[in-house]
């Protein structure tokens, strides 16, 4: 069983009478990635604040790598590194000496092959003694990871890492994120880019007004959207309806000789349809599953307008 490296519940947060987080409870396993996204305003970063010590929540309770924040507070800030928006670089200084500063700040000593380490693998070797005003926007996100790996943390959190990178540098940070979490480092990530989320997160947390709207794989949230069809080719007209009138709800094109089917790609219902157009001898020569993106699940869970029907089955999974 995996241990548990975040463990959130009942956690609440109110500023004034506005309920900021109203009772949020999630839990992520060591070694994966696990991504919140919201609306702005949603709470996302008073959720990071309150996780990283730097916030009391009002109650519930938040341990981190199995210590209690509001009680353990210096063990969790031994166990844990941030990358924020804004990041911690000082422009006036090179990746070296940014790196270095670090290094005392966590009394890491001797400290020069773990920045000579840093600066090999993020492949900022012939920039190391530039000033870092002078670097990419790329080169500075990624300064700011290699600063936040200083003394090995076992916790990541990264807020919005790929903020105005372009595609090839978000590429980049992605394959350096997954070397992470393969070596065993969690990861807790805020993004605005639902692809990116899609791309890197074992789970998802979807937050709305305050309270966890959605939690599960990406898989698992597409699945709950309506638009999820399956597309199928059949080889011949009176094939294609016949297998019209086997699966309701479906709509067949004539010309194409294709046939939409409500269906969220669940396997083992997959299967039996499948078996039963065989069953009755219908030549299929192609099908495809069409699930809705990130984008869909986003838009319809944090739609104001959401049903309380939809809402609830996202909550019971
Ligand atoms: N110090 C504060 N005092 C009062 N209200 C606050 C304070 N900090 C945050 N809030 C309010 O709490 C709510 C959640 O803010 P938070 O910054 O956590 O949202 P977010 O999901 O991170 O948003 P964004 O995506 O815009 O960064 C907002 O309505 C915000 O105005």
């Amino acid at each position: 069983m995996s241990m548990s490296a975040i463990s959130v519940s009942g956690l609440r947060k109110t500023y004034g009478d506005k309920v900021v987080l109203d009772g949020i409870d999630f839990d992520v396993p060591a070694g994966s990635i696990f991504s919140l996204l919201g609306p702005n305003g949603a709470g996302k970063t008073t959720t990071v604040n309150v996780l990283t010590t730097l916030l009391r929540a009002d109650a519930g309770s938040v341990r981190i790598g199995g210590h209690d924040v509001a009680t353990a507070t210096k063990r969790v800030r031994s166990l844990i590194g941030v990358t924020g928006q804004f990041a911690a670089v000082d422009e006036l200084l090179s990746a070296r000496e940014n790196l270095q500063l670090m290094a005392d700040l966590k009394r890491l000593r001797p400290s020069d092959r773990v920045i000579t380490g840093l600066l090999e693998r993020f492949d900022l070797v012939e920039s190391a003694d530039k000033m870092t005003a002078t670097y990419s926007g790329g080169m500075r996100r990624k300064l700011d990871l290699a600063m936040t790996l200083v003394g090995n943390p076992e916790i990541i959190f990264l807020d919005e890492p790929t903020t105005g990178l372009d595609p090839r540098s978000r590429r980049t940070m992605w394959s350096i994120v997954r070397e992470l979490v393969a070596e065993g480092t969690t990861i807790f990530l805020t993004t605005q880019y639902l692809e990116e989320a899609d791309q890197l997160a074992d789970r998802i947390a979807v937050l709305n007004q305050g309270k966890l709207v959605a939690q599960g794989t990406p898989e698992e949230l597409k699945r709950q959207v309506p638009g999820a069809h399956l597309q199928l080719r059949i080889g011949g007209l009176s094939d294609l309806q016949l297998a019209a009138r086997l699966l309701p709800g479906s709509t067949s094109d004539d010309d194409e000789l294709t046939l939409r089917v409500p269906h969220d790609g669940e396997p083992r219902s997959l299967l039996a349809l499948l078996n039963r157009l065989d069953e009755h001898g219908i030549d299929l020569v192609e099908f495809s599953v069409h699930t809705p993106d990130l984008d869909d699940v986003f838009l319809s869970l944090t739609d104001q307008n959401i049903t309380n029907n939809l809402r609830e089955e996202a909550i019971a999974r």
